[in-house]
């Protein structure tokens, strides 16, 4: 991994700054085997939950491409998503479908691997209680997700847990669904105890619009129903912000 420099946060946190998104993309998959590697040996399988948005995609067709494709045993990883849009699999916004054309249809993954968020026919509600009632029978009641990959928007939202909704004092529920009026969509989303019991969780950034929120996240006032990133903290794992020069630029 190429570090340009690194950022001690706080106890398990940190930011690691790697040069653009390439080398970004190339220290997440060096991560991601890492990871895989590593829960494979201790409990046999690598549970990873994904993220939508344009930063990752480039980070999924890496990992479909070698050294990193023959690096993962695909029989032994499960595929989750922490936030889904409410639309059919096959819409051009289903977080699903980008996984789908950028990893999942080049790589040899059994279907019983795949863990999709259900959207269509269910209403928006019974998709994400059907996605919790998933997380429950294969993770248990408390899942402890080995790696969750996360992004941020330029308004600091995470997942798709948007500032000022009630999703972000939500604690007794793994998964809620919300209509979030700035996109005026109603999405399904894992809540924080879920992100916050992760084993590890990564926060991928890329590009000098994110580098006011980055930021603010992590060096400006606590505000979290402004800015709910700042919620996002590991109970007993890890967390690294992994940031690109350009979106870490205001960190020092
Ligand atoms: O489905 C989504 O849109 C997300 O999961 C969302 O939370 C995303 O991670 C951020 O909006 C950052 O997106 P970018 O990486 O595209 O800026």
């Amino acid at each position: 991994m190429n570090i340009v420099r690194t950022v001690e946060l706080g106890p398990n946190e940190r930011m690691t700054v790697v040069a653009d998104k390439v080398a970004l993309c190339e220290a997440t998959a060096e991560l991601i085997a890492k990871s895989a590697q590593e829960a494979i040996a201790a409990r046999g399988r690598f549970t990873i939950a994904l993220s939508g948005g344009s930063t990752p995609k480039q980070l999924y067709e890496l990992l479909a491409t070698e050294p990193w494709r023959d690096r993962l045993d695909w029989s032994k990883v499960h595929l989750f998503w922490g936030d889904e849009r409410y639309v059919p699999p096959t819409d051009a916004q289903s977080n699903f479908r980008m996984t789908s054309e950028a990893l999942i249809s080049k790589i040899s993954i059994p279907a019983k691997n795949i863990h999709r968020i259900p959207t269509q026919p269910y209403s928006p509600q019974s998709g994400a209680n059907k996605y919790e009632d998933t997380l429950r029978a294969l993770l248990g009641e408390h899942p402890q997700i080995d790696f969750n990959l996360l992004g941020v928007g330029t308004n600091g939202h995470t997942a798709s847990l948007f500032p000022h909704r009630p999703t972000l004092e939500i604690r007794n529920r793994l998964v809620v669904a919300d209509f979030i009026p700035e996109v005026n969509m109603d999405r399904i989303t894992m809540t924080l105890p879920v992100i916050n019991d992760s084993r590890l969780i990564v926060f991928l950034v890329s590009g000098a619009d994110k580098a006011q929120v980055v930021h603010d996240v992590l060096r400006g006032p606590r505000q979290p129903e402004q800015l709910p990133s700042q919620l996002v903290h590991p109970a007993g794992g890890e967390l690294i912000w992994l940031v690109d020069e350009a979106a870490a630029e205001l960190v020092r």
